[in-house]
């Protein structure tokens, strides 16, 4: 079998990330098509439907789920996530190395260099057709590495940078179509000064080989010949470590940290 770390049908990985890397962005990224399988994608999201009321924050257009938790000034209750956010999904960033040439049982993987050496939380956002997501940065709070895994749809991410002024430009430096099932790493500048968001529009418009990045990569790149995209719901997952994490059991909300 060609694919590392793979145990399904349809699910297809790289041997290594080297071969998913969006070549034409200022940092390192990655497009990763098939990452997981239809059978898994329906599994989460029943996980994700079937999920407790509350575990749903609604905001005005848009609603999401947190897991383990919330943060709270920028810190994680140490918890470990539920077992469908681990498997497939972490066990499956874990096990795929940067590069071809390691040694062996060796494997550097996106998260070996983060505190925690894996993922420990996740953000889950429902995307409506028309929603999307204001330009924004992820913050502190998290290593700059984000894996996002699409569910259900695709979407186009818009990446945005300053102008000389500071002020937002607003046109996207870049676009990347999210097809479900895929899996998009970013890292390093893009997380730190560019910033990004997704358009709240019905349809995803002037997708060509010239205006989307990860073009070469894509799954079904037929799929977007026309030019345009109908959006359906999407639902994405955003794996993150977390780099403050408090131990249970503290008393009168003193934190040891780690
Ligand atoms: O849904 C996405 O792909 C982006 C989500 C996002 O930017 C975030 O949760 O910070
Ligand atoms: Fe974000």
């Amino acid at each position: 079998m060609a694919a590392a770390g793979c145990s399904d049908g349809n699910a297809r990985l790289p041997l290594s990330l080297d071969a998913a890397k969006i070549t034409s962005l200022p940092a390192t990224a990655y497009y990763l098509p098939n990452f997981i399988s239809e059978e898994e994608e329906r599994m989460i999201l029943d996980k994700i439907a079937t999920a407790p009321r509350p575990r749903w924050k609604q905001l005005t257009h848009r609603r999401l789920q947190t897991w383990p938790s919330d943060l709270v000034q920028d810190r994680l209750l140490d918890a470990p996530l539920p077992p469908w956010l681990e498997t497939p999904v972490v066990s499956r960033l874990l096990s795929l190395p940067l590069s071809d040439d390691h040694d062996g049982d060796a494997v550097r993987h996106i998260f070996a260099d983060s505190p925690h050496q894996r993922p420990n939380h996740v953000l889950i956002n429902e995307y409506p057709p028309g929603i999307g997501i204001m330009p924004h940065k992820d913050g502190a709070a998290y290593w700059p590495v984000v894996c996002t895994v699409s569910l259900g749809a695709s979407i186009c991410l818009n990446l945005y940078r300053n102008k000389e002024d500071g002020a937002l430009d607003p046109d996207p430096a870049w676009r990347i179509i999210q097809e479900p099932r895929s899996l998009l790493i970013t890292t390093a500048t893009l997380y730190t000064d560019y910033l990004h968001g997704i358009s709240d529009i019905k349809q995803d418009l002037d997708l060509s080989a010239d205006t989307i990045v990860n073009w070469p990569l894509l799954r079904d790149p037929e799929a977007f010949a026309s030019g345009q995209s109908v959006r359906q719901t999407r639902t994405s997952l955003t794996y993150r470590d977390v780099l403050k994490v408090s131990k249970v059991g503290n008393r009168l909300g003193l934190f040891n940290k780690r």
